[in-house]
């Protein structure tokens, strides 16, 4: 099956779908027939080459192809993928369906974004009701990994199985849902909040400001990190989950909810909520807050993967798969050739990397450089393993030029060279690139330490060995420019 997407339909989840295939390195064909369908998924791919890249601690793939076929036919014909987005009618996506089917291969995958509908009603009336399934995202799809993935009974398994394993190298996390309900898992829970912020609203309890803080200072925080049960767990104390359940079960026999009960969508419920949503706003547009959920996005989502946690593992697991293919060797025999400089870091640059200035803030320079200093010492022999044994490199001097200015979502890529090392020190240059473009150099002088007695010691005959290689082997090569220069020295 080709990297072939054909998107159908590019409203707000189409776009969004679109931009996480394409900047995966996926070809993709945009069916909509919008005039304004374009330029929407130019803006979210806008959008989401800031933030997605840079999500993680390994440089995505080469963007794919993207198209805008005029006819369906020529958008899916040959696809390995076609996910529909249409909006949500029956009737509507059927008819979509139906065209779909009679273009594309009996392997192909075919998945509907619906956030209610079943896989068995998306089925009714098709010929081929096995290459069909649910793939609900989140929006915005570019960012959050959550997938829902339902099949029915008539899904081929081994199409749903090739669909999760491809949703998972898109860097997502799919969800499959172990029975067909409307609405899967997750919209049924923020149906249930909806509902009750419906209902406060309308009472006159709360405003839309007054909800939404409720959340956002408190246990949305929490949601992001923990879900409802192990936060639940925690709050039971000592006494765990079961003590939980009989100190507040009884509740909610209690008119803390209003249960199923649904207000009424009338004028006056329409009113008084967009009144209030376009005060709480106050004048940001739309665009205006879509920056700033991504911005926090990216930094919660990047928070979390620090601590190897939640929606940040799923990312950090993603990175794991695509090392190999950003370029940086993992080991010193991948290597090819050591008379060459040595990529140790491949990576975009992260929103939270941006200061005031719009670019690249001076300390993440330095994080670069010594995640790049990192993966030279675990190349050279000097891993985890090494460290945890009782010897280690300190830095104890660097240099650092910023020659370009860099901006989020652009591709880093770090070289390193051996200057010099032997007896205990190893002397160090990085040349940070973006695309041609120099960005910064680096040069470091380490020292190899005894971590017991936190004093320099002789390398061990393997460091010595390796680094002797790549010194010797780099040898031929001109000196870098700049190389041991001084603030003051004549520009
Ligand atoms: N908006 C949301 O928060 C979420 C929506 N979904 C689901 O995604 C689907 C799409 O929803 P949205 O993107 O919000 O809708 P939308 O209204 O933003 O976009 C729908 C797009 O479909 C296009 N379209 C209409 N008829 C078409 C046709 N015959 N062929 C091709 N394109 C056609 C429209 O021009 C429009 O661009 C729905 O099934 C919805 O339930 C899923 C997750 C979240
Ligand atoms: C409102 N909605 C039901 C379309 C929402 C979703 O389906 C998921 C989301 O992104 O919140």
């Amino acid at each position: 099956m080709t990297s072939t997407v054909a998107i159908i339909g590019a409203g707000v989840i189409g776009a969004g779908w679109a931009a996480r295939f394409l900047l995966n390195g996926w070809d993709v064909r945009v069916f909509d027939p919008d005039p304004s369908a374009r330029d929407r998924v130019e803006k979210v791919l806008a959008a989401a080459r800031l933030s997605l890249p840079g999500l993680g601690e390994v440089a995505l793939p080469p963007e794919g192809r993207l198209s805008f076929p005029r006819l369906i036919s020529e958008a899916v014909r040959g696809a390995g993928w076609v996910q529909e987005s249409v909006p949500e009618r029956i009737e509507l996506k059927h008819k979509i369906i139906q065209a779909v089917q009679s273009c594309i291969e009996e392997g192909a995958i075919l998945a509907s974004s619906t956030s209610g509908f079943t896989a068995t009603e998306l089925q009714s009336n098709s010929s081929r009701p096995d290459q069909i399934l649910v793939a609900h995202p989140f929006n915005p799809v570019y960012l959050l990994p959550l997938v829902e993935v339902v099949a029915s009974d008539r899904t081929d398994p081994d199409l749903r199985d090739r669909a999760v394993m491809t949703l998972t190298d898109l860097g997502m996390a799919p969800l499959q849902v172990r029975a067909e309900v409307p609405a899967h898992i997750a919209d049924r829970l923020l149906e249930a909040v909806w509902r009750e912020a419906l209902w406060l609203v309308k009472d006159g309890v709360a405003t839309t400001g007054e909800i939404d803080d409720a959340i956002r200072m408190g246990f949305g925080l929490r949601w992001a990190q923990m879900g409802l049960f192990e936060t639940y767990r925690i709050a039971g104390g000592d006494g765990g989950m079961a003590h939980f359940l009989h100190q507040f079960g009884p509740a909610l026999k209690w008119p803390w909810s209003k249960l199923t009960d649904v207000p009424e969508m009338d004028d006056t419920l329409v009113a008084t909520i967009a009144a209030q949503s376009d005060e709480q706003a106050g004048g940001r547009t739309i665009a205006d807050l879509e920056r700033q959920r991504d911005h926090n996005l990216v930094g919660l989502i990047r928070a979390l993967g620090a601590q190897g946690w939640g929606a940040g593992a799923i990312q950090q697991a993603a990175d794991e798969r695509r090392m190999s293919g950003a370029g940086v060797p993992a080991r010193f025999e991948d290597i090819t050739d050591p008379a060459t400089p040595v990529v140790t870091l491949h990576r975009a640059v992260p929103l939270d990397w941006i200061d005031y200035n719009g670019h690249m803030t001076e300390d993440r320079y330095l994080h670069a450089f010594g995640d790049a200093s990192d993966r030279l010492m675990k190349l050279i022999g000097c891993d985890l393993d090494y460290v945890a044994a009782g010897k280690s490199f300190f830095t104890v001097e660097s240099h650092i030029r910023h020659l370009k200015e860099v901006t989020a979502g652009a591709p880093l890529r770090i070289e390193t060279r051996v200057i010099a090392a032997g007896g205990k020190k190893m002397h160090v240059w990085h040349e940070m690139k973006s695309g041609d473009r120099l960005l910064a150099t680096a040069e470091h002088m380490l020292l190899h330490v005894d971590l017991e007695t936190r004093r320099s010691a002789p390398l061990t005959p393997l460091l010595a060995e390796r680094l002797a290689t790549l010194v010797d082997a780099q040898a031929e090569l001109d000196p870098p420019e700049g190389l041991s220069r001084a603030i003051g020295d004549p520009i």
